[in-house]
């Protein structure tokens, strides 16, 4: 039988069909009244009631699905029951039986009629309304059992306050799922296949000089990823969910490079660069058949051996090891590109699935506000991640309830490096200010600030060949990791106002850790001892 065109109701229905309870699942025989043009089908015990309108109940059908329904019984309600109809709802079901199958299918058809017709009213809200506030209240009552601790994640953008939450899921959540390794495989081959193309862009732009061999691999790379460039983006627009974070990135590309004249000929933004760049390209969109495409799609069938190879070539060249990745700091190229390059042989694979530590260097630009729960012992930790960048930050106050616990991330290795948002402002002066700002603005939570001082690895490779002098002119200590650590350490604890004691908060305290987000050994180990202290104070608060 075909219900997919019910014909349209005219007329009032009415008739005693029988209804399987709610709580006690024994069947009744109810008056079931459909009117025309109402959102509800009623039911009454019998016609006295019907006139008295005091109906035993109401389906609400705004939203509704009906259909036909084979009742086979179970436990000691094992009665068949023949020519069974459900109403489903978000919030309830009803099932239905009638006494024939013609009067089946004239209340599939009446109901099906009268749920397209059927509109919201406020009755409809409210029940919706009620039935989010019950699930609310019992969400409650499970966590109260077990107390939760929100600690919130601040700092600037790249900081590492997302690679914290990596590590937490490391950690305390068993890791990542299938469907999280896939998405972040997709977005490794991203960020390691941009960073080729910035390294290219600072060659070009600076006139750098590289070998015979890397000028042909590059105008090789060039002309297919303008083309992979493309596609990608169209991809990215079809789709949704986790993949937009990819997009964001995509578009933080595109600005950088708007003017990138990737083999010195076509702008990679320019609707007719795909394929008309070089004399070489051999990747051009001519080749649209089904095998020639499937090099452009790095998602589903991963780096294409012959661009792994052209990339292979380009960082085996010393000068793109050396000066170009220098100069591309500049660029706000991103830290991890040197990781994936130093590993294209096993992320060239076909077969290629991420470790954690691919993922930990993994770079996505956060969007709005992510909260995740993780159970560590006894109690919950509620971590909330934000966005860094300067435009987000005014969406920070939306979190600032009930927080336990500041943690702040600095990253200290970006002492001579400029912001991503104006190129101009130094980065570790920016996350000062933002550091003083957090400890002495009343506007911020009144709770206890733990800064993470991130990125020691990194700080230490840098610390080789800079000083922080560049970035505090009044430093005149050498160069060593501990004086240079110390004199950063000291300038975030300074900026709190008002105590006695640097590093002592009139409402809470200051507690620091340096880090390096990406090394779980090392954080774990940070982590318990922040575990430690915000028990501890939040045990002395209640106690
Ligand atoms: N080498 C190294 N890389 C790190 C460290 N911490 C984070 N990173 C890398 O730095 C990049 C930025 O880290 P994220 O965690 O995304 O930064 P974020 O603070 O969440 O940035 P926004 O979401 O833009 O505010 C990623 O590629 C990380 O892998 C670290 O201690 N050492
Ligand atoms: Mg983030």
């Amino acid at each position: 039988m075909d219900y997919s065109n019910p014909p349209p109701q005219r007329d009032i229905i009415r008739a005693y069909l029988s209804k399987k309870g709610h709580v006690v699942k024994n069947w009744k025989l109810r008056l079931f009244v459909l009117k025309p043009g109402s959102s509800y089908m009623e039911y009454f015990v019998d016609e006295t009631k019907e006139d008295l309108r005091q109906p035993q109940g109401r389906v609400p059908l705004f939203g509704a699905r009906v259909m036909e329904y084979i009742h086979t019984g179970s436990g000691s309600n094992s009665n068949t029951r023949e020519f069974c109809l459900i109403v489903e709802t978000d919030h309830k079901n009803w099932i239905i039986s009638a006494s024939s199958k013609a009067q089946q299918v004239e209340w599939i058809e009446a109901i099906k009629c009268a749920i397209e017709q059927a509109v919201e009213t406020d009755d409809i809200k409210m029940q919706k309304h009620r039935a989010i506030e019950k699930q609310l209240s019992e969400d409650n009552k499970k966590r109260t059992k077990t107390p939760v601790l929100k600690l919130l994640l601040l700092g600037a953008g790249e900081s590492g306050k997302s690679t914290v939450v990596k590590q937490m899921k490391i950690l305390h959540h068993k890791g990542f799922s299938k469907e999280e390794e896939d998405f972040y495989r997709n977005l490794i081959y991203v960020n390691l296949l941009d960073g080729v193309a910035l390294l290219i862009h600072v060659i070009k732009e600076n006139n750098i000089e590289v070998s015979q061999e890397t000028e042909s691999a590059i105008k090789n790379f060039s002309s297919w990823y303008r083309v992979y460039v493309e596609k990608r983006k169209n991809v990215v627009k079809n789709s949704n969910g986790s993949t937009s974070i990819i997009q964001s990135n995509l578009q933080n590309i595109d600005k950088k490079m708007t003017h990138l004249s990737l083999d010195g000929s076509t702008s990679i933004n320019s609707a007719s660069s795909a394929g008309n760049g070089s004399t070489s390209n051999s990747h051009n969109r001519s080749n649209s058949d089904g095998a020639s495409n499937n090099i452009f799609n790095v998602q589903d069938f991963g780096l294409p051996p012959i661009i792994t190879n052209y990339i292979s070539v380009i960082w085996s060249d010393p000068v793109v090891q050396s000066d170009v990745m220098l100069q591309a700091q500049k660029y706000h190229i991103n830290e991890s590109t040197k990781y994936y390059l130093n590993e294209l042989k096993r992320i060239g694979k076909p077969s290629y699935q991420p470790v954690n530590l691919d993922i930990l260097k993994s770079r996505a630009t956060t969007n709005g506000v992510v909260e995740t729960d993780f159970n560590v012992g006894e109690v919950i930790f509620r971590i909330v991640d934000v966005a860094g960048q300067r435009g987000e930050r005014k969406k920070w106050i939306n979190f600032f309830d009930d927080v336990t616990a500041i943690v702040f991330v600095a990253a200290i290795n970006e002492y001579d490096q400029k912001l991503v948002e104006d190129n101009c402002t130094n980065r570790l002066h920016e996350s000062l200010n933002l550091f003083d700002q957090i400890c002495n603005d009343s506007t911020f939570p009144k709770s206890s600030i733990i800064l993470f001082l991130n990125k020691i690895d990194l700080f230490r490779e840098k610390l080789k060949r800079t000083s922080i002098k560049i970035c505090f002119p009044d430093y005149n200590d050498d160069q060593s990791y501990e004086k240079s650590s110390s004199f950063i350490k000291n300038s975030f604890l300074s900026k709190k106002r008002g105590g006695s004691n640097p590093g002592m908060s009139s409402t809470g305290f200051i507690y620091f850790h340096f880090t390096c987000a990406t090394d779980t050994k090392s954080f774990e180990t940070v982590f318990n001892s922040v575990r430690d202290i915000i028990i501890s104070k939040t045990l002395e608060f209640y106690c």
